[in-house]
């Protein structure tokens, strides 16, 4: 009875707290004493998780009203789609710069943001195409097939901060989907509108980021540069090296909000063990692991926000979109901590052929483990030292030199590239604006020229302004040319 009556409590606490109406909690409270009286069920906190489904729909409801109310494919449904999807809806949190999904990934769940915001990258990871907030939702595209590719995303979506969202999977939407057809031609056609838009809208921002990281290797936020990693004392660096090696005097926030869930090994065993550590890079999570961090696996449970504890940890990500602690901090240790893999990602080192060397190899991240002495067999390093006299620790420093030189040369490539990319992207849509005004003015000609009988002449005019267009790069080339052109016919 007791426990009854402390859980029963602890439920009407999280209806007062989140101010779930009145008749609602009685409803609640109501059902409680129906299972206790009936003795279905014994345990209170199963009971709530086991709530009729059109009760907890309509908890869950009432308690994300806010983020639901703004979400467009949920606005002017019929209520009955609204609770069958709600119900499917799971809460995942994902940290800072963690990839919600690639683009070119088939779909299988989209996303709707509750809190925290997101940044929608075209392929370079840098070019930002829209910022997310809490009521946006993403990757309806691919999962409702909509795109040209398909089921394949159509774009990559990155957290910035620590990002609570709601998702939905593929199957789950489909299912409610053939229930509710006319919500499906509704979601569709939204769907349609939206890729529309994102073809003609134009990027937000086209701009090489501060640090001018390489796409798909490093981003910045929350990650740690290799030379800022924490070497365990085993690996000091050797006499006479650079101090690039130096704890951090104060990790960054991602050392340590990391959910406690995610962790699979002890902080002890991973200082211990800093080769299994870097060889279990693939079983962890990092920024380049899609994965999210499920903070509860159970469908949209009105109370699953409750599950976490901190006060402190979103509050120091983003306080404005954050009222709710949703993770819950590792504990500081005086020890230095090897820093989670998601907070790094080291390529796996490879043997180097020049013959057969290809940027895209490079851009490669650690999926597999780094094998420390072999993984050196042909490094080009400058610093590589011979591999008879190097010590793990030499080799594993003249490994990272070798790597941060290789980032450093493709930072270079990258910045290039971008930069010429740019350039380029003018061109596609030139031509046709001057084969259109070109027309235009032919048109003209001719229907003047024929005294107001239009006949089909020679197309040479248009052929020559297309030809001329070639050598030139900007919009304004473009027009002076159209101009040019006008001024031949007459
Ligand atoms: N230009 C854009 N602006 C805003 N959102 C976009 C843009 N391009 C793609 N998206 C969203 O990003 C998602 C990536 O996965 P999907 O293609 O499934 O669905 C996509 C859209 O929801």
């Amino acid at each position: 009875m007791l426990r009854r009556s402390a859980k029963l409590d602890g439920v009407k606490t999280y209806m007062r707290l989140r101010r779930v109406p009145a008749h609602l909690q009685a409803k609640v409270i109501k059902w409680f004493d129906y299972l206790w009286l009936t003795q279905k069920c014994s345990d209170e906190e199963r009971a709530v998780s086991c709530l009729p489904d059109k009760l907890k729909a309509e908890m869950a409801i009432h308690v994300h009203l806010d983020t639901l109310k703004r979400v467009e494919i949920f606005q002017n449904t019929e209520a009955g789609f609204l609770c069958e999807l709600v119900l499917h809806l799971r809460p995942v949190l994902f940290s800072p710069g963690d990839y919600i999904c690639r683009k070119g990934e088939v779909g299988k769940e989209m996303y709707i943001v509750n809190r925290g915001r997101l940044q929608v990258v075209a392929d370079d990871g840098k070019t930002m195409l829209a910022t997310l907030k809490a009521g946006s939702y993403f990757g309806e595209i691919s999962i409702l097939n909509m795109g040209t590719a398909g089921n394949r995303r159509t774009a990559s979506v990155r957290s910035v901060g620590y990002s609570d969202l709601f998702v939905l999977s593929k199957k789950d939407m489909w299912d409610v989907l053939k229930e509710y057809p006319a919500a499906r031609v509704r979601l569709e056609a939204i769907a349609a509108k939206r890729l529309e838009k994102y073809k003609k809208a134009p990027l937000e921002k086209a701009a090489l980021g501060r640090s001018s990281s390489t796409p798909g290797l490093v981003e910045s936020t929350g990650r740690v540069p290799l030379e800022e990693m924490w070497l365990p004392p085993l690996l000091k660096p050797p006499r006479g090296s650079t101090p690039a090696f130096t704890p951090l005097a104060s990790p960054s926030p991602s050392y340590y909000y990391r959910p406690q869930t995610h962790r699979s090994q002890t902080l002890e065993s991973e200082r211990l063990t800093m080769e299994s550590a870097l060889s279990d890079t693939s079983s962890r999570h990092s920024p380049d692991d899609p994965t999210p961090i499920h903070h509860h696996h159970h469908p949209l449970h009105p109370l699953s926000t409750a599950t976490t504890t901190s006060a402190t940890s979103y509050d120091s990500v983003d306080k404005r979109t954050s009222p709710h602690p949703v993770v819950t901090p590792q504990p500081l240790s005086t020890t230095p901590l090897l820093p989670p893999t998601s907070a790094y990602t080291l390529p796996v080192p490879q043997t180097h052929d020049p013959t057969t060397h290809s940027p895209a190899s490079d851009l490669a991240v650690s999926t597999g483990p780094i094998v420390i002495p072999g993984g050196l067999a042909g490094s080009h390093s400058a610093g590589a030292l011979p591999r008879d006299s190097a010590s793990p620790q030499d080799m594993l420093l003249s490994e990272i030199r070798r790597l941060r030189e290789r980032l450093q040369s493709l930072e270079a490539e990258n910045a290039s590239m971008t930069l010429r990319l740019s350039q380029q992207q003018w061109q596609p849509s030139l031509p046709d604006l001057v084969q259109e005004e070109a027309a235009r003015w032919q048109h003209h000609a001719y229907w003047w020229q024929s005294g107001g009988t239009y006949t089909n002449r020679s197309t040479r005019p248009i052929q020559k302004v297309a030809s001329s267009y070639r050598i030139g790069k900007t919009k304004e080339e473009g027009l002076f040319l159209t101009t040019m052109y006008g001024a031949a016919i007459e």
